[in-house]
């Protein structure tokens, strides 16, 4: 299977928004990468509902929406409603994970799990069965643009190891500083998704951008 792109709008143009959904929905990218930040969990705000459901009347793919925010269970049947296909939320923000991934389940979204930089793979041990999708970040959340967290690669080595002794079905998806480099690398690790921002969205032509990183094997 090839590997799933996934472009974070964070590094889109606000003004013209509408237009590079247009460029996401006529490229290679298999899913919407929407970050959506609170000012709490990360030192920065993005956006939230209202604007996740204008996205997704003109979004032909699925919306991969990423949370980083405290206490996230408190808004699952709202970004449901908002058309997220898989829900992601971070470990760190959850006092009772398991609970919280039922209840993303049971709106029929794939629910996933992000992982700081500083979140030690262990931690999955007794749920990984229960998550679709485990999203590691290889920078610390809150802002694109930075660069690549070496050791994440480990941690996709040691995250990949974890799925097949568990024999589950788990996706392993990498955010932060993903560019063609970094993303054979993770490829190679046992990636399965990759989520690029400001790689595409400032490149001179971002559909290439998504077809260069689609082709990684
Ligand atoms: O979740 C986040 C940042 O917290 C990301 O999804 C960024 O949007 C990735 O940006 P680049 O590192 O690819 O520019
Ligand atoms: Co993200």
């Amino acid at each position: 299977m090839s590997v799933i792109i996934s472009p974070s709008l964070l590094s889109a143009d606000f003004l013209n928004l509408g237009q590079d959904i247009d460029m996401v929905n006529k490229s290679k990218a298999d899913w919407f990468h929407l970050d959506v930040m609170d000012g709490v969990f990360v030192p920065n705000i993005s956006y939230g509902l209202p604007v996740i459901s204008q996205i997704n009347k003109k979004a032909t793919k699925p919306l991969d929406v990423h949370l980083m925010i405290v206490q996230p269970e408190r808004y699952i049947e709202q970004f449901f409603k908002a058309g997220a296909d898989i829900l992601t939320v971070h470990l760190e923000a959850c006092t009772h994970l398991h609970r919280t991934l039922q209840c993303i389940k049971s709106f029929g979204m794939k629910a996933g799990v992000a992982l700081n930089p500083h979140t030690a793979i262990h931690n999955l041990d007794d749920i990984i069965t229960d998550i679709d999708l485990v999203l590691i970040m290889s920078v610390n959340p809150g802002f694109g643009g930075q660069s690549f967290i070496e050791t994440s690669l480990n941690k996709v080595k040691k995250l990949k190891k974890l799925i097949r002794e568990s024999g589950s079905e788990t996706l392993i998806e990498v955010d932060g500083g993903v560019n063609t480099e970094t993303g054979q690398a993770l490829v190679e690790a046992g990636a399965d998704a990759l989520v690029a921002g400001s790689f595409v969205f400032n490149s001179p032509d971002p559909q290439e951008t998504i077809r260069a990183l689609k082709e990684l094997k």
